[in-house]
């Protein structure tokens, strides 16, 4: 296919991993350009006036679109069982998140769902989501199991992960997420359930190859930093790298702890210390922010400011899922990170595209505009500018998504 009289967004060289402080407010871009794309890859872009010539089978003429990398989610549940709304209700009627954990509500409300769930359903109800947020631009995606918490529940998430791996237009990854909560079986006795984590099902799911990365919940009242350090040693026998929850409500080293053990990302940050921010320095740990999570729960944004403007990289991720996140709409997310984060939106574009990439080990096959990659592109509609994605939030902005 080429595609002519269009604005490229993102152009990058493919050495190019990530972007951090101020080089995040820049988004080469190339305007009245074509691209030449073949089996699925970026094959050749570059200006109109050195369009190449003679037949080419189909073209699409772009003239005032912008043709950019499709967004890259490194951090959803989207494979789940049913809902969860009841408990938003009783959100809106003035629980927080953590007292309707308490009450049992929350991920083990979600986990029984999903162990008397078939799992042909699940998929099904899975394949859905996923449909829906490939029609809003996302173009790679990273998904969680965790609603399992017993081997059966754990192994019937990640197949079906894998089935959607194997079907889906885009790349995705699975990350083993057992220590999400506590099961109520082992509520009091928590040695007992990461020993079943770590003796039973880690070697099942590396075995039988289910997963790509590890994850803990590492937050009070879920698995503290020795557990979480445990896991994450765990999942390096098993040649899975960590990507880890942390800071969503509390504080207390687990950021450091994470970058120790050279996670490949730490996810949510919504409370974030001075120590947190010099522990990320210098690392190869991408900070993830779910604006999404803090929308819907009330809770605080993460401050992405503050992580730009010391120089490091921000990704930006839906988080989605039953409880804290039900949305997968990359677009709202660009959206929230300029309106709430006070992010640019040329910031937010880079943390939803390149950097988002990096933080799900995609870099080479998405995330820019670079031959060679993957032609997982958003066409947008006519009369949209770079500010449009932070500026005209709720609208739709995208006219076509390119998957091959
Ligand atoms: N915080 C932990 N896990 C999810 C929420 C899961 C749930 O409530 O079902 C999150 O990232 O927000
Ligand atoms: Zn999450």
């Amino acid at each position: 296919m080429l595609y002519q009289n269009a604005h490229l967004l993102q152009i990058r060289p493919a050495s190019q991993q990530w972007v951090a402080g101020t080089d995040m407010r820049v988004l080469p871009e190339l305007k009245d350009a074509w691209l030449l794309t073949q089996n699925g890859r970026i094959k050749a872009f570059g200006p109109m006036s050195e369009c190449p010539q003679g037949h080419h089978e189909e073209t699409l003429d772009c003239t005032d679109r912008i043709l950019m990398p499709a967004w890259c989610d490194s951090h959803s549940h989207l494979v789940y069982a049913g809902n969860r709304e009841s408990e938003w209700m009783d959100r809106l009627n003035g629980l927080t998140y953590e007292q309707v954990a308490a009450r049992g509500g929350g991920i083990v409300n979600s986990a029984q769902l999903l162990n008397e769930t078939p799992e042909e359903e699940i998929y099904q109800q899975s394949k859905l989501r996923l449909q829906e947020v490939i029609s809003l631009g996302t173009g790679a995606l990273e998904i969680k199991s965790g609603y399992g918490l017993t081997l059966e529940g754990e192994l019937k998430m990640l197949r079906v992960i894998r089935r959607l791996k194997e079907e889906a237009p885009i790349p995705i990854r699975a990350t083993f997420l057992a220590a999400h909560a506590l099961p109520t079986r082992y509520k009091d006795d928590k040695a007992a359930y990461l020993q079943l984590v770590i003796d039973e099902m880690l070697p099942r799911v590396a075995g039988d190859g289910l997963a790509d990365y590890i994850d803990v919940f590492c937050e009070k009242g879920y698995f503290d930093i020795q557990d979480t350090e445990l896991l994450m040693e765990a999942g390096a026998r098993y040649g899975l790298p960590a990507k880890i929850h942390v800071n969503q409500f509390n504080a207390f080293g687990g950021v450091a702890a994470a970058v120790r053990h050279g996670a490949l990302s730490v996810d949510h940050l919504e409370e974030l210390d001075p120590v947190d921010v010099r522990a990320l320095a210098g690392s190869k740990t991408m900070p993830v922010a779910l604006p999404g999570c803090s929308f819907f729960l009330g809770i605080p944004y993460t401050p992405g400011r503050t992580l730009i403007d010391a120089g490091l990289p921000l990704a930006l991720a839906t988080d989605f899922n039953p409880g804290s996140a039900p949305s997968g709409n990359m677009n709202l997310v660009v959206a929230l990170a300029c309106n709430k984060m006070k992010l640019t939106p040329e910031e937010a574009i880079n943390a939803a595209t390149l950097n988002g990439a990096y933080a799900m080990g995609l870099s080479s096959e998405t995330g820019s505009i670079t031959v060679g990659k993957r032609t997982n592109l958003i066409l947008t509609k006519r009369n949209v500018s770079v500010s449009s994605f932070g500026y005209r939030f709720g609208s739709p902005l995208i006219q076509q998504v390119i998957e091959q």
